[in-house]
């Protein structure tokens, strides 16, 4: 089994190292040809995870994406969804034919507020049917030290899903699936926000009392927004939605929360990028989410709070201010 894995962050180490645990052999892509001569010669990737051993024998880095993809059955999409676009601008239609493909991110494409998903059926003319995504709450950095962790997969093709799940399981990542990729797809983007937007609250001085009353209202703000962009009878308990929202809420590890934190005790927003050297797709997607849900009439009081200061300069005080008010 070949499948080409597509990003060289924390998501994509993570998942070189799940699908190493098998019988697989793994064509890396990856932007540095710098960190793809490190991994070469030290079996480690340089810049993110770099305790997790790299196997030669079943994993070899690549910097030409065609010659990546030549010869796999799978793909996988872990680059963040802001450098999806660039990431694959060498590629045409006849590069993915016949391949299934699964995305890896959490995120929304901030040039057209697009799908991953969306995006490759746009753009690449993929089939839904050859698509799936991996969702639920797991941190890379949790996976690097092999602690427990649960996977969903989740594509509109269950016999996909089950093969990619098979794949995905080891040692220390259970696998289940799912056929709701949108909501599961968008609800992964949402739970973003409001990661972001518990960490800008904690950066202001809110506490445990408030910031378990604001997940509470965000999952009723996710599925709000979730029945109108891609109705249909969900269970929002499952952990690929509730779970995904909690461990980035609360996680020491979160992107996204750490971002937001940075926010509320006043960096700016390019002095906190500077500092993370990790995306938090969260900051994107507010954007998305605002711009998108303009058309419908829906209350989203956590989203606002956060547009307001990442994209409207608004006071962090007025707009904590605001948000007391709207939460119940
Ligand atoms: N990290 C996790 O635990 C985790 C878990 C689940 C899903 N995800 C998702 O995986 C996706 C990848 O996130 P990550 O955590 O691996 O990212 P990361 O922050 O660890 O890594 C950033 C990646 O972006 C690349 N990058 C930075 N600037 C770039 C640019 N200008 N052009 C092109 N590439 C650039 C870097 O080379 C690196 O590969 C995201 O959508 C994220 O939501 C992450
Ligand atoms: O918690 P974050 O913000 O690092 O996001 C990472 C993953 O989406 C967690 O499942």
């Amino acid at each position: 089994m070949k499948i080409t894995v597509i990003g060289g962050g924390s998501w994509a180490t993570a998942i070189v190292k799940i699908l190493s645990e098998g019988n697989v052999h793994i064509k890396w892509w990856m932007r540095s040809i710098e960190d793809v001569e490190h991994i070469k010669k030290h079996h480690h990737n340089p810049n993110y995870l770099s305790s997790v051993e790299i196997h030669p024998s079943n994993v070899k880095p690549y910097t030409n994406l065609k010659e990546a993809l030549r010869g796999t059955e799978w793909v996988i999409l872990a680059v963040p969804a802001a450098f999806v676009t660039d990431a694959v601008k060498s590629l045409t239609e006849s590069n993915l034919e016949d391949k299934k493909i699964i995305s890896a991110i959490k995120g929304m494409i901030p040039e057209n507020n697009q799908l991953i998903t969306d995006f490759l059926a746009d753009k690449y003319a993929v089939s839904h049917q050859n698509m799936g995504i991996i969702a639920g709450p797991c941190h890379a950095e949790e996976v690097a030290l092999e602690k427990q962790s649960y996977l969903t997969i989740a594509s509109p093709n269950i016999k996909l899903a089950t093969e990619f799940a098979d794949l995905m399981r080891c040692r220390f990542v259970k696998t289940s699936v799912l056929s709701d990729i949108y909501g599961v797809e968008y609800a992964a983007v949402m739970k973003n926000i409001v990661a972001l937007a518990c960490g800008i609250t904690h950066g202001l001085g809110g506490g445990d009392n408030f910031q378990a009353v604001m997940v509470s209202n965000a999952m009723q703000e996710i599925k709000r927004v979730v029945d109108v962009i891609a109705p249909m009878e969900r269970d929002l308990s499952a952990s690929a939605y509730l779970g995904d929202l909690l461990v980035t809420a609360y996680s020491q590890f979160s992107r996204n929360r750490t971002f937001g934190n940075m926010i509320g005790r006043g960096y700016s927003v390019q002095a906190a990028q500077l500092e993370m050297n990790m995306i938090a797709e969260g900051y994107y997607a507010v954007k998305c989410i605002y711009e998108m849900m303009q058309k419908h009439a829906v209350e989203m009081p956590i989203t606002d709070f956060a547009y307001q200061i990442l994209y409207k300069n608004a006071s962090l005080r007025k707009e904590f201010e605001v948000l007391k008010g709207k939460l119940k």
